[in-house]
């Protein structure tokens, strides 16, 4: 990929940047008419006015703010999104509010990140077994905490 990616933005905000120099997520805005309130435990599809095109080999992740996370209990509730590289609809995220407080968005607003990563697609080899190792079915905590 030339990393550059193809966007469409109907929304009124600029196109999503990286903050600072070596930033793995971009920010994304909130693309709504009017402010959305996000009452406690509610869930919410907020829109970004955005639709883009990821070339094969390439997903974006869709991820919370840690800011929104600490102070105000805001989280992406499928985190992290995944934006398939045959997506073509607008990109949205879904926030849920984790605290005992309204939270307000209003429009413009960066209520997530977004990052693209590359990944691969597989195919299934059928086994009968499975090479053995040294954890072999230990999991979930089994070395201790
Ligand atoms: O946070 C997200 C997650 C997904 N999507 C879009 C892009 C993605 O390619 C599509 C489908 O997402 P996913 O595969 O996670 O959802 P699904 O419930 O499996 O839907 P589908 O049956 O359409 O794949 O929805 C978003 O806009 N935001
Ligand atoms: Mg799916």
């Amino acid at each position: 990929m030339s990393n550059s990616v193809k966007v469409i933005n109907r929304s009124n905000n600029p196109l999503p940047v990286y903050e600072t120099e070596l930033s793995a997520g971009m920010d994304l805005r909130a693309f709504i008419p009017e402010n959305v309130s996000i009452k406690p435990l509610q869930r919410i599809l907020i829109p970004t006015g955005l639709f883009i095109e990821l070339e094969k080999g390439y997903e974006a992740q869709i991820r919370p703010r840690s800011g929104l996370a600490l102070k105000h209990g805001i989280t992406v509730l499928n985190s992290p999104g995944t934006i398939d590289a045959d997506y073509r609809g607008e990109v949205k995220i879904l926030l849920i509010n984790l605290s005992d407080a309204e939270f307000l968005v209003s429009n413009g607003d960066r209520i997530a990140q977004m990052i693209v990563s590359k990944h691969e697609q597989i195919t299934w080899e059928d086994a009968k077994i499975l090479t053995e190792t040294a954890r072999g079915a230990g999991g979930y905590g089994h070395t201790g905490v």
